[in-house]
């Protein structure tokens, strides 16, 4: 396909999403009906989607209209593309610019700049201060591919010259000294010998930190209590090679790839579809915004409202609640969110604090994302 058959593959399936498909679902349909398309056409036109997604209101102001046309149009004049050299009318190409479309667009300003919903860049300015416009400009671009060394299997040189000899360029990730950012060969790792055979595993670096930011004291039995596919069950089991390490989660069908995974990384991770019994850790990746990791799923940025926020803050609330009766004495309680708002994370700690004054925190950390990784949050709480 041709760059300009591309965009208008692009502005086909920005047509579909704005009518309301999902992405991915838009994506598939396109691939169905396009069998000509090659793996490269799709990864480009995939990309162009997804930016247009994460850049949703500034592109549509930029190019005049809430289309998939006018967002391409928006994406493409934000880019400093030449536009007629893609509108030409050619073959498979978008037509040529009409003369509003030449003279429209405007230049977004405050949360259409920041490509936020205004409410939520209201929460940004007032939780994070000076740093909001910093984060709101991170989640408009692509997040980076990250692996984790799993330290099971062998060590940081020896996954790095493994990637390597298959393509894949990475760079040590100042976040973890696990984390390794892939800058070459993207595409080519979940095919590699590296991740088949266990070496590395695809992680955010920031989600490695929150699991580094444990204290060195060696746990005996951990429970991962919001557990999903099971990366962090997977983390926690090469950070604390000798415990004995349980997965959980509210919804047992998401743990359905941990026991594969975990065979592929040499971990043993026993599966509990009840939470029951005593653990020195037990850790808690709650269900929350992702608002510090919306570059990776834009969509979620435009869907989520007030209502979902104080639906999650409740829920987080009660997962706090249940975990920490499950924390032996003197053991720790570790809360983690991939959000940035205060209303999940540290409002969140204060107030369970408020409501169980026998508890303390003994550290707190905060990732804003970068381009090292995403937007997390952790504190680890003791018992007095
Ligand atoms: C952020 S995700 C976990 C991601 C996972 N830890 C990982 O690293 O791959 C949050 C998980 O919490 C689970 N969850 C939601 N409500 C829950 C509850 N009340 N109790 C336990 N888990 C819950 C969700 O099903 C979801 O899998």
């Amino acid at each position: 396909m041709t760059p300009e058959a591309r965009v208008q593959a692009a502005i086909d399936i920005l047509d579909q999403i704005n009518d309301g498909d999902p992405a991915e679902r838009a994506l598939t349909n396109w691939s169905r009906r396009s069998r000509y398309a090659g793996s490269k056409d799709r990864a480009a036109i995939r990309d162009l989607v997804f930016s247009a997604l994460r850049k949703w209101r500034s592109t549509a102001a930029l190019g005049g209209a809430e289309t998939g046309r006018g967002r391409m149009i928006g994406l493409l004049r934000q880019d400093g593309v030449a536009l007629e050299t893609v509108f030409t009318g050619n073959r498979f190409a978008p037509d040529p610019l009409r003369a509003e479309e030449l003279e429209g667009g405007t230049q977004p300003s405050d949360a259409a700049a920041m490509d936020l919903p205004d409410w939520v860049w209201e929460k940004f300015k007032s939780d994070l201060g000076d740093r909001a416009a910093d984060a709101a400009q991170v989640l408009r671009d692509r997040a980076p591919v990250t692996l984790r060394v799993n330290t099971l299997k062998g060590d940081v040189s020896a996954a790095q010259s493994r990637l390597l000899s298959e393509g894949i360029v990475t760079r040590a990730n100042p976040k973890s000294a696990t984390a390794l950012t892939v800058e070459e060969g993207q595409r080519k790792v979940a095919q590699s010998d590296a991740y088949q055979s266990g070496l590395v595993e695809l992680q955010d670096a920031s989600s490695q930190a929150i699991v580094d930011a444990l204290p060195d004291r060696q746990p005996q039995n951990i429970l991962d209590y919001c557990a999903g596919g099971g990366g962090k069950s997977l983390a926690l089991a090469a950070r604390f090679p000798d415990a004995r390490i349980t997965a959980h989660d509210a919804f047992s069908q998401r743990m359905k790839d941990i026991p594969a995974r975990a065979s592929r990384a040499g971990a043993t991770v026993k599966i509990a579809n009840k939470a029951e019994g005593w653990f020195d850790l037990v850790f808690c990746d709650v269900p929350c915004s992702g608002s510090g990791t919306w570059r990776r799923a834009p969509e979620a940025k435009w869907r989520f409202s007030p209502d979902d926020l104080q639906d999650l803050v409740e829920t987080q609330a009660e997962i706090l609640r249940i975990a920490s009766e499950l924390v032996s004495e003197g053991g720790l309680l570790a809360y983690a969110t991939c959000s940035i708002l205060d209303d999940e994370n540290t409002k969140q700690i204060d107030r369970f604090l408020a409501d169980n004054p026998q508890w303390h925190v003994v550290k707190s950390e905060f990732y804003l994302p970068d381009t090292d990784g995403d937007g997390f949050f952790v504190t680890i709480l003791t018992r007095d």
